[in-house]
């Protein structure tokens, strides 16, 4: 395909998939990246310097990445006057496996989420994030050594559908005395509406990726996350869709929690389900009791932060989102606007959503450099402000800095 704002690297090769959907990665990979809004710059710049000598390293020129850059965001519409160029999402789908920086939602009107929008129109439903700690990272609890948590947050549904009616507005009038006149449901007339989207199959992608994963790392159980008390045709719904997938699909790996009273026999997943509010304390009080957690669109949004926090904060917080044969590799986090063009915020996040990057792409050999170099720097006590401010003895770096640390210790 060719691009009109987008230069393709010379030199480079597509990831492609065969008939089976099992990629096919040649050693000069074309891999689109998006450097993001506020602290995106700073961090990508630092993240991209950590993956090309990995990479060097690693093979010793028999692989590089040629990476290319392709527009979203503020860069983009300063740019070319669009926030989300159609020639990015068709460049993604092209070249399958891409990496991005945060981008900027305006809260309260604007423009809706670019991030969001990437996922529901590239449809990767998976939002992957590892939860895990790392020596030395300052963390509020007394043991973060126990959590040890994936979350898979379905990524295209929910109240992220953007089915929005701002009150005041022709539209909510509409749906309003629909709602009254036809279904006997009132609302007040002031109000905002939302809708919130779940459907049977998204539900059951999603927690069939969250039990595969379960199998394929041995984990020993999966939580089903949900508020299926409150919204039971949403939430509820989700909660049995899952059960339903772990019991048919899945019958001779999985036992659920009320077929063995949560003891499940040797070699079996446990799948059991946690109200959303009870999840966020168990989280916190017995961590080591859940390794994978299903969750719906908002609550894996929310547990992410909060399980961030538990191991020291969103500057070490990895993603990714996966859809069948594609995906697009984010941290946890947004733009951290207050410190944009500091070059102080702690990369790690970035650096390691590229190492899950890598993992999807086989390269194991940079995953595992990379991944020890990480541990290596943070057990001299190198690191960023976040992690400094509470570290005692720590050396405080910049964030450029703390990628140079990383690949020193390679
Ligand atoms: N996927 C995406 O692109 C996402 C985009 N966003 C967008 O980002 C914008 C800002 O959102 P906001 O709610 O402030 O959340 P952010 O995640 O951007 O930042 C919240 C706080 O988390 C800490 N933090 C974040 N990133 C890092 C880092 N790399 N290193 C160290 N600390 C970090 C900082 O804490 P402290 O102040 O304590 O130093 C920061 O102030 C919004 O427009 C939002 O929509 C939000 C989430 C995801
Ligand atoms: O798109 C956004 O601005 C926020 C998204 C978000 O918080 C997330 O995906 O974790
Ligand atoms: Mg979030």
């Amino acid at each position: 395909m060719s691009y009109k704002l987008i230069t393709v690297p010379q030199g480079g090769s597509h990831i492609k998939a065969d008939s089976n959907g099992k990629l096919e990665v040649p050693n000069n990979p074309i891999i689109p990246y998006i450097e993001g809004d506020g602290t995106g710059p700073d961090i990508w710049k630092a993240s991209q310097m950590v993956f090309d000598a990995a990479v060097e390293k690693a093979y010793g020129g028999k692989k590089k990445i040629h990476w290319m850059e392709v527009p979203a965001g503020e860069k983009s519409f300063n740019g070319n006057g669009s926030w989300l160029p159609d020639e990015t999402i068709d460049a993604i789908k092209e070249y399958r496996v891409a990496i991005k920086g945060p981008l900027t939602t305006p809260v309260g009107g604007g423009i809706r989420s670019l991030n969001v929008a990437l996922r529901q129109i590239l449809d990767l439903y998976q939002c992957v994030r590892p939860v895990r700690w790392y020596t030395n990272v300052p963390s509020p609890v007394r043991e973060p050594q126990k959590v040890n948590m994936c979350i898979f947050r379905e990524n295209t549904e929910d109240i992220y559908a953007g089915i929005e009616f701002k009150a005041g507005t022709e539209e909510q009038k509409k749906l309003r005395e629909f709602l009254a006149n036809t279904l006997g449901k009132k609302v007040r007339e002031d109000s905002g509406l939302g809708i919130k989207p779940i459907s049977e199959f998204g539900s059951k992608r999603l927690v069939r990726a969250a039990i595969n994963y379960a199998i394929k790392n041995k984990s020993k159980n999966v939580t089903i996350v949900h508020k299926g008390n409150i919204m039971k045709f949403t939430e509820g719904a989700f909660r049995d869709w899952g059960y339903e997938v772990a019991k048919t699909e899945f019958r001779d790996q999985c036992v659920t929690w009320d077929e063995c009273n949560g003891n499940p026999p040797a070699g079996k997943i446990l799948v059991k389900d946690a109200i959303a509010d009870n999840m966020f304390q168990q989280a916190l009080l017995r961590p080591d009791e859940y390794e994978v957690l299903a969750c719906t669109n908002l609550n894996g949004d929310y547990l992410s932060d909060a399980l961030a926090a538990q191991v020291g904060g969103l500057g070490i917080a990895p993603g990714a989102n996966i859809g069948d044969g594609y995906a697009l590799f984010e941290a946890t986090h947004g733009t951290a606007p207050k410190y944009a063009g500091q070059d102080k915020v702690n990369p790690g996040s970035v650096i390691l959503s590229g190492n899950m990057m890598f993992e999807y792409l086989g390269w194991n050999e940079v995953v595992s450099l990379i991944e020890k170099a990480f541990e290596k720097t943070l057990a001299q006590k190198v690191v960023t402000y976040d992690f400094a401010r509470q570290l005692p003895g720590a050396k405080e770096v910049k964030c450029s800095e703390f990628a140079k640390a990383i690949i020193s210790n390679m």
